[in-house]
């Protein structure tokens, strides 16, 4: 007799009841997948990319109750959540591999059916990039055509990145943060700050004294570390699949990804490191 689950109690009549699908509105989702040319893998291209944004609705909640945590001297809390955004990051970093199998005839069978749209024009990700603290005022232009998004983006500049608020509970924690970093401009990107790097060389040459400071900037380095492979994986999948052909975006495609792998995001964490 084959084995019949529903005998031993697993239920089986959802009219009345909410089911997997109902909670997870997996309608919803499985509905969204709408290829525009007969090329085999374009249903590979969109899935990788929804994936991709759910990841980023992850990170952005997570990075953005972290923020908060920090605001409020809740550390442990906030460490926590951190770990949660590297491992997510590590996650996107494992995708890539999927969609490398992708070739370049594959692509070129349907990279045209997609216009001039590009991950350039991603907010979720541009979001990611302000919420840490990588403001460039450049970037809110492709979402002019959508003020709700705009006003996001924007609210979003006006508030204090995640370094911001690490930097503020350095200074709560008595450690001499300049005030100038404390009030600073928060629409503009940050640069590196000597000062910040002192601070940052105490805390590193006695971690036992400044344990949690320590462990908010290890916690940076790594979150740093995960979105640095990120963007490297990005830019050597786009040259294995479109060379150095100009981006569908508008950039130069290559040479404007490399140009984004010089970013750093807290810099002093990473220059700090050759005084020790
Ligand atoms: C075959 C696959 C891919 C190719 C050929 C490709 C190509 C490019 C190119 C050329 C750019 C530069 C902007 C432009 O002019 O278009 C770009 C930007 C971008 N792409 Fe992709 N991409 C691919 C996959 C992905 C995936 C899977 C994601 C995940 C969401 C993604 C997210 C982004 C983002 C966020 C940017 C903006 C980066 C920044 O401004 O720093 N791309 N991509
Ligand atoms: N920029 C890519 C196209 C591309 O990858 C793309 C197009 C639409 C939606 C997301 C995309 N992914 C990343 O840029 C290209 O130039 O081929």
């Amino acid at each position: 007799m084959t084995y019949d689950p529903s005998k031993d109690g697993a239920e089986t009549d959802f009219r009345q009841r909410m089911s997997y699908g109902d909670y997870l509105q997996i309608d919803h989702i499985l509905s969204a997948q709408k290829p525009l040319s007969k090329a085999h893998d374009e249903m590979l291209f969109i899935i990788q990319h929804q994936t991709s944004e759910l990841w980023m609705k992850l990170a952005l909640y997570e990075v953005e109750a972290a923020r908060r945590m920090i605001a409020s001297d809740n550390t442990a809390e906030a460490l926590k959540m951190l770990a949660r955004v590297a491992r997510i990051f590590e996650q996107l970093n494992s995708a890539w591999d999927v969609l490398r199998t992708m070739t370049p005839s594959e692509y070129t069978r349907f990279r045209d059916d997609l216009g001039q749209s590009s991950g350039f024009q991603s907010w979720q990700y541009r979001l990611i990039e302000y919420a840490v603290g990588n403001r460039n005022l450049a970037m809110l232009k492709p979402h002019e055509h959508r003020p709700d998004l705009l006003e996001k983006l924007e609210a979003e500049l006006a508030r204090p990145s995640l370094y911001d608020e690490v930097l503020r509970r350095l200074a709560r924690l008595g450690l001499p943060v300049p005030a100038a970093v404390l009030e600073r401009d928060l629409r503009q990107g940050w640069t590196m700050n000597e000062d910040v790097m002192a601070v940052w060389a105490t805390v590193y040459r006695d971690p036992s004294r400044y344990w949690e400071a320590y462990e908010m900037a290890e916690k940076l380095v790594d979150f740093e570390d995960y979105f640095r492979r990120w963007r490297f994986n990005h830019v050597t999948t786009v040259e294995r699949v479109i060379g150095f052909k100009r981006g569908t975006g508008g950039t130069a495609g290559i040479d404007y990804l490399n140009r984004m792998l010089e970013v750093e995001l807290f810099p002093e964490l990473w220059r700090v490191r050759t005084e020790l």
